[in-house]
């Protein structure tokens, strides 16, 4: 198994956030899911999902995640939302998924100075309505993926990478 720290869970949780703390405190590389696939296809993930369709960007992740199993070591993997369903998750690392609830997330994105933008690249976010009921289906799954759950609610970004570190 590789022995990566993939992070993993929901829309605008902190897993980008949370990755550069920790790469900052392991010395480690960190890369994300999302940021790989629109530099494989020279294509924003909107983009991709308005004109190749959602089922095409699922196939991409799955790429990443066979080029991560086989090639990738001592990495911080901080990944899109839906990664967590390529197949091969276990294999890639340590998973840690980062819990917060549903109205936490998204006030804390509508808070961001760039809000706007944040929503605006995520298609599944574009109806809060769908983003809540998609939380719930895949909270359990997040839960049943994950070696380990991180509560990040209420909690800094260096609290939050020091229990993720006290596990390693
Ligand atoms: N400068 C900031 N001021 C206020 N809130 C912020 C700031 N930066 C990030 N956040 C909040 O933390 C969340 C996660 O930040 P991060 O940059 O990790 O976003 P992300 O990488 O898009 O999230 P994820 O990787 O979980 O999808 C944002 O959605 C926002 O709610
Ligand atoms: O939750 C999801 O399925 C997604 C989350 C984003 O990070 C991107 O990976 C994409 O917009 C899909």
């Amino acid at each position: 198994m590789a022995d990566n720290i993939i992070l993993i869970g929901f829309m605008g949780v902190g897993k980008g956030r949370t990755a550069r703390e920790l790469a900052r405190r392991t010395g480690f590389v960190t890369v994300d899911t999302d940021d790989l696939i629109e530099t494989m296809v020279k294509k924003k993930i909107r983009r991709i999902f308005a004109e190749e369709g959602e089922a095409r960007f699922r196939e991409l992740e799955k790429q990443v995640a066979r080029w991560l199993e086989h090639h990738v070591q001592q990495t911080i993997v901080s990944t899109g939302g839906g990664f967590f369903m390529v197949g091969n998750l276990q294999r890639l690392g340590r998973v840690f998924y980062l819990h917060s609830s549903v109205e936490g997330i998204l006030d804390a994105i509508s808070m961001h100075p760039k809000a706007k933008k944040k929503i605006k690249k995520r298609p599944l976010l574009q109806d809060l309505d769908r983003a809540r009921e998609l939380y719930c289906q895949r909270l359990p799954l997040y839960r049943r993926a994950a070696d380990r759950e991180i509560n990040v609610e209420g909690r800094t970004i260096d609290e939050v990478a020091a229990e993720i570190a006290s596990c390693l």
